[in-house]
C-alpha cells in the first residue's frame, strides 16, 4: 500500500512539479491482475483499483491498517469503471457492469475480485473511509441513480452529477461517492470551485483518450497549483483544497469524500473573484 501523509496549505505552497504529484496524484489506480491502494492520513480514506485476470484477487488488509481484513473497522465502495466483475463479499457474489456500485459494511471479512468469463476484464475502482458501526452490504445499480444536470455548454461545464452513496440508496457512515459525466464539447468540471473545510475529496479521471490530458486545480483559492492528469488517474484533495479541473477533450470522474459532516451540499463556494 502506498501510504501518502497529510499536507499542510503552509508546506503545498512551497511544492514543486514532482513534490504536488507526490503527495496528491495516484498515478496507476489500474494495474493488471493486481489490486493496488494508497492510504491517505487526510481522513485515512484509502483508494485505488482491483483489475483481475483470470485468478480472482483478494483485498487484503496490508500492514498500514493493522487488522485482520481489510473491512475490520472500514466500509468500501467497489465501482466498475470498465469490463465486467465480480465481487465476492463473505460468499456471496455481486456481478458488476460499469457504472454499478457495490457498498460493502464494516465487518465484511474475505473480499474478492473477478473478471467475468468471456467478457473484458473488469476494471474496479475502490474507495474507503473508517467507519463507526456496520451496514448492510448494497449493491446500486447506475440506471437506478438519478441524474442530475449542472453547468451551461455555453460555460464549457455541461455535465451530469450522479450520487451514488449520500444516504438515499445506500446508508454509510462516513463515505459519500458519485459519478459526474462532462457533455461533449464541455470540459470543465466543479467551476466556480469549492472547498470543504469538514471532508477530504478524491477524484477519479477515467474515459479520457490516451492522448488527452486534464489540468486539475487543487490548493487554497488563493494560492492555487495544478497537477496535470492522464486517463485512470485520481487526485487527493485535502479538506483546504480546491478540486477543479479541465481538460483536452471529454471525460468522466467518481468522486468520494470522507469526514466531518454527512452533507453533499455543505460546501465553502469558492467566488471567481478570489481565486489566484
Ligand atoms: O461536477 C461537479 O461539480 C462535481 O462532481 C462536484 C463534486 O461532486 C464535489 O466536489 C462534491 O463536493
Ligand atoms: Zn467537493
Amino acid at each position: 500500500m502506498d501510504v501518502r501523509y497529510s499536507t499542510s496549505p503552509a508546506e503545498a505552497r512551497g511544492y514543486d512539479t514532482a513534490q504536488l504529484r507526490r503527495h496528491y496524484l495516484v498515478e496507476d489506480v489500474f494495474v493488471p491482475g493486481a489490486v493496488r491502494l494508497t492510504y491517505s492520513h487526510e481522513d485515512r480514506v484509502v483508494l485505488g483499483g482491483a483489475m483481475p485476470g483470470p485468478v480472482p484477487l483478494r483485498l487484503q488488509a496490508d500492514d498500514a491498517l493493522r487488522t485482520d481484513h481489510f473491512c475490520e473497522r472500514r466500509e468500501l465502495a467497489a465501482f466498475c469503471v470498465g469490463g465486467r466483475g465480480a465481487v465476492t463479499v463473505d460468499g456471496t457474489p455481486y456481478t458488476l457492469s460499469r457504472g454499478d456500485l457495490l457498498y460493502v459494511g464494516r465487518g465484511a471479512a474475505e473480499i474478492t475480485f473477478a473478471s467475468v468469463e468471456g467478457a473484458e476484464p473488469a476494471r474496479i475502482y475502490l474507495a474507503s473511509a473508517p467507519a463507526h458501526r456496520a451496514l448492510p452490504t448494497t449493491l446500486v445499480r447506475g440506471q437506478d441513480v438519478a441524474p442530475v444536470d449542472l453547468g451551461t455548454p455555453e460555460s464549457a461545464n455541461a455535465r451530469t452529477l450522479r450520487r451514488y452513496i449520500d444516504g438515499t440508496h445506500v446508508r454509510s457512515c462516513q463515505l459519500m461517492m458519485g459519478w459526474t459525466q462532462l457533455a461533449p464539447g464541455s470540459v470543465w468540471n466543479t467551476m466556480p470551485a469549492h472547498t470543504h473545510a469538514r471532508r477530504t475529496e478524491c477524484y477519479f479521471y477515467f474515459d479520457l483518450e490516451p492522448d488527452a490530458r486534464l489540468v486539475h486545480l487543487l490548493g487554497e483559492p488563493g494560492e492555487t497549483r495544478h497537477v496535470i492528469v492522464r486517463n485512470e488517474q485520481a487526485v487527493i484533495s485535502p479538506s483546504w483544497s480546491i478540486h477543479s479541473g479541465a481538460a483536452t477533450g471529454s471525460y468522466s470522474f467518481l468522486w468520494f469524500m470522507a469526514g466531518e459532516n454527512y452533507r453533499f451540499d455543505d460546501m465553502d463556494h469558492v467566488a471567481m473573484a478570489d481565486l489566484r
